[in-house]
This record gives C-alpha cells, sequence and structure tokens, in this order.
C-alpha cells in the first residue's frame, strides 16, 4: 500500500534545558544525527512559536493567495524559480530571498502592492515566522556538524548560507473526485485521439508540467486528474516549487488540446521525461495497488539545498519516502516542523546524511492546504565539499566540489530533467 502507520522521528528543539555544552544537548544532538542518517528528515517539537503567530501566517496565506494572479506574477526575482510559481494550477507558491530581514520582506510586499501602505503587518508576520524558521535551521546544523567533529567549521558556514522562504498553496481535491481513475484519464485520452498517446497508459497523462517526479503511471493520472477538474488549462508557468528549494518541475513536449469535455488537456507524450523520478519500480507496484497515490499536489523529489524547515498546518499531505521505499505520511501538529536535509548537505557530509525523496498528496476535500517553509541555501561562490575530516578509508569521497548554483542550473536543464539522482550524476566521483 502507499502510505502507512510509520513515522518520522520527534525530536523535542525546545527544552528549557538544551544550551550548546548541556547533556541535554549532546543527547538531542545524537538523537538528530540519527534522524537524519536514517530518514534525512524529522520532525521538531518547537513550542517558540506562538499559536497567535502560526495563526497569523496562514492568514496571511491565505489573504496573499487571495490576490488576482496578475498581482501574485509581480513577485519576481532575477534568479530563477525563486518568484511565484504555478504548479498547473495544483500548487502555487511565493518565494522571498531572505525573509527573516525586514527589509526584504518589505520589499516582497512592495513588489505586490506598489503603492500600497499598510501591509507592515503582513510583512512583520512574514519575518518573524521566518525567523523562528531560521532558529531550527542554525540549531539543527550546529547539531550536524558539532555531532560529525566539523564544529571548527560552523561559523564560516553559517555564514555562507541565506534562506528562501516559500509560501505554497494546494489546492484540494475537488468533492467527488476521489473515484478519478487512470481509466477516466484513459477514456479522455481516447476522446483527444492525439498521436503517440496510448490511452490506457497513465503515464502519458502529464498534466503539463513533466516533472523529475513521478515514475509512477497513476501518479501522473493524478495530477491531470486535478488540473482538469481545476481548470483544465495551464495558465503558462509550468514550473515548480522548490526553487528554492527544489522540487523539480520540467516543461514537457505537451500538447495542448481541447477536448468535447470543454477543457483544456496538457498530454505529454515525452515517456523519457518521465524518467526523471524519485520512484523506483518498487513504487510503480505500490501505486498501481493505491488509487490514492493518483493526486500529487507536488511531484516526488529531493530539496536541492541544505536544509528544509516546513511548517504544514492542519492538513496533511507531506510524504517522506524511507530508505526501504515506503512512505511515512507526515501529520500535522501545532508546534511541529518539519526539517528535511537536501542534496547539498548531504553531499557536505560525503553522504553521510540522506537527503529524502518527498512529495505532496493532499486528500482531504475542498480544504486548502497552505504551508510555509525556510530553505537554507549556499551562498554565491560558496563551494560545497566535504571536509577532509569525513574522508577517510571507510569513507572515500563521494562527490567533487560543487557551487549550488550549478547544481540547481543542472537541475532544471533539459538533460538534468531526464535524471533520476541529480547530484549523483552531477558531481560523484567516478570509480578508479
Ligand atoms: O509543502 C510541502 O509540504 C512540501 C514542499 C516541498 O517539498 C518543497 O517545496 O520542496
Ligand atoms: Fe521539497
Amino acid at each position: 500500500m502507499g502510505s502507512c502507520s510509520l513515522q518520522l522521528p520527534l525530536i523535542n528543539l525546545a527544552d528549557k534545558t538544551l544550551e550548546p555544552g548541556s547533556s541535554k544537548w549532546a543527547e538531542v544532538r545524537s538523537d538528530v544525527r540519527k534522524a537524519l542518517e536514517d530518514f534525512g528528515c524529522f520532525e521538531a517539537s518547537y513550542d517558540k512559536v506562538s499559536l497567535e503567530l502560526q495563526e497569523s501566517i496562514m492568514k496571511t496565506m491565505e489573504e496573499l493567495f487571495a490576490l488576482p494572479v496578475e498581482t501574485k506574477q509581480r513577485n519576481v526575482c532575477p534568479k530563477p524559480y525563486v518568484g511565484y510559481l504555478n504548479h498547473n494550477n495544483l500548487s502555487e507558491s511565493l518565494g522571498i530571498s531572505n525573509a527573516n530581514i525586514l527589509e526584504n520582506v518589505n520589499e516582497f510586499t512592495q513588489q505586490l502592492w506598489p503603492d500600497g501602505d499598510g501591509n507592515e503587518n503582513i510583512s512583520k508576520t512574514i519575518q518573524l515566522f521566518a525567523e523562528k524558521l531560521v532558529e531550527i535551521d542554525v540549531m539543527v546544523r550546529r547539531m550536524v556538524m558539532e555531532s560529525f567533529g566539523i564544529e571548527k567549521y560552523i561559523d564560516d558556514h553559517l555564514k555562507s548560507t541565506e534562506y528562501r522562504m516559500r509560501l505554497m498553496k494546494y489546492i484540494a481535491p475537488p468533492e467527488g473526485d476521489a473515484n478519478t481513475t487512470v481509466d477516466d484519464y484513459a477514456d479522455l485520452l481516447a476522446k483527444l485521439n492525439i498521436d503517440g498517446v496510448e490511452p490506457n497508459v497513465g503515464v502519458k497523462v502529464n498534466a503539463d508540467i513533466s516533472d523529475d517526479v513521478n515514475a509512477n503511471p497513476s501518479v501522473n493520472a493524478g495530477v491531470g486528474a486535478n488540473v482538469n477538474a481545476d481548470t483544465g488549462v495551464n495558465d503558462n508557468l509550468n514550473v515548480d516549487a522548490e526553487a528554492n528549494g527544489d522540487a523539480n518541475i520540467a516543461v514537457g513536449g505537451g500538447v495542448n488540446a481541447n477536448t468535447d469535455l470543454g477543457v483544456g488537456v496538457n498530454v505529454n507524450s515525452n515517456v523519457a521525461v518521465n524518467a526523471k523520478t524519485g520512484a523506483t519500480s518498487g513504487d510503480d507496484v505500490e501505486a498501481n495497488d493505491d488509487n490514492e497515490e493518483k493526486k500529487l499536489g507536488l511531484p516526488c523529489h529531493t530539496d536541492k539545498n541544505l536544509f528544509t524547515v516546513l511548517f504544514q498546518h492542519e492538513i496533511e499531505g507531506l510524504e517522506v519516502k524511507t530508505k526501504d521505499e515506503k512512505w511515512i505520511r507526515v501529520k500535522p501538529s501545532p508546534n511541529t516542523f518539519i526539517v528535511i536535509a537536501g542534496d547539498s548537505l548531504c553531499a557536505l557530509m560525503n553522504g553521510r546524511i540522506r537527503a529524502p525523496y518527498h512529495r505532496v498528496r493532499v486528500t482531504e476535500k475542498k480544504r486548502t492546504r497552505y504551508t510555509a517553509a525556510i530553505f537554507t541555501c549556499p551562498k554565491p561562490d560558496y563551494v560545497i565539499e566535504a571536509p577532509k575530516e569525513l574522508v577517510d578509508e571507510k569513507h572515500p569521497r563521494l562527490f567533487r566540489p560543487f557551487d549550488y548554483r550549478d547544481l540547481f542550473t543542472f537541475y532544471h536543464s533539459e538533460a538534468g530533467r531526464k535524471i533520476q539522482y541529480t547530484l549523483q550524476a552531477y558531481c560523484a566521483v567516478s570509480e578508479a
């Protein structure tokens, strides 16, 4: 079956006695290391973010995403994939560079409301919330570096990173959508009668994205399902998330066609694109057994940055893949944040920490899901290279040094999109 009752480790990062150097610190540090070695991810319990602030960030997101699309599209950034993104009307997100600094958040709100005032509260809420996520990130990075005996690099390391915030909205599946199946899409495809598309193969329906995700036929069909139910037309921006982070959506060679159902459908007949996925053949089997696997708000991916700290409020959807290819569905709970290691951290730690595949699958009907995340990214010119302390006979160097921006560019390149394991393909040390 798909996700089961497995859980991520839950670690309390707000214990009163948790000070660097204390015995509590050493205990929690070793839990953090173990969680990241085993899962690349854990739930952090952190009650230092007031419930009021948690509510405010939710209200802020509702308000922001309710703005007209032309307004949201003013959230632009010179760096690609960092501003407003719309993932086929299944999810959309707004990006803010260094949102822990009020000035940057003000720039963001001014982009949206160039003549407006009165957005002070929005800016303040975003900045305060970002600051809290950053606290978690800094604590966790300190623990990781200490636990691997490379604490002497901490200060330089912390100075060499920046934060990208992303506010995300996932459209709820509409009522009555639950029984939509691959076959329904096959019917639709048959009606479309498009060359090169085999009606009974869900993998060909790719909702205008051909992300790095979805090796999984039914998953792609699910993406199509939501898009069609929603508007049927992808506005334009076939991009995706994570830019900042990193989810990876490539624009596929989609064909846009109008059906006799009066909706626009994108059919991607480029199977090769789907080769890039975190899924394995095991997934295919699993997904075939599980109809619920057909609805994805965000395709399966690894984050490319160092760490992601994510807040999901009330509506679940995030799923994290374990080493043995099981999906863990992460239940939201107040005062809990999800910490996810990315590919850059994996490389920096010479592979000792996993960067887990994860995805978003929203199943709750008629309730929009909002999440807010901080993506810790290496600054330009910070070369990701495992320190010599992490390299020995037992742990040979796994990755060549690289610049995060180059990894990111590769990830979004045509070649990169077709590759399943971006980090390995990009910079693995080849065997002699
Ligand atoms: O919104 C979520 O639950 C996950 C988002 C995510 O994985 C990403 O943006 O990289
Ligand atoms: Fe992610």
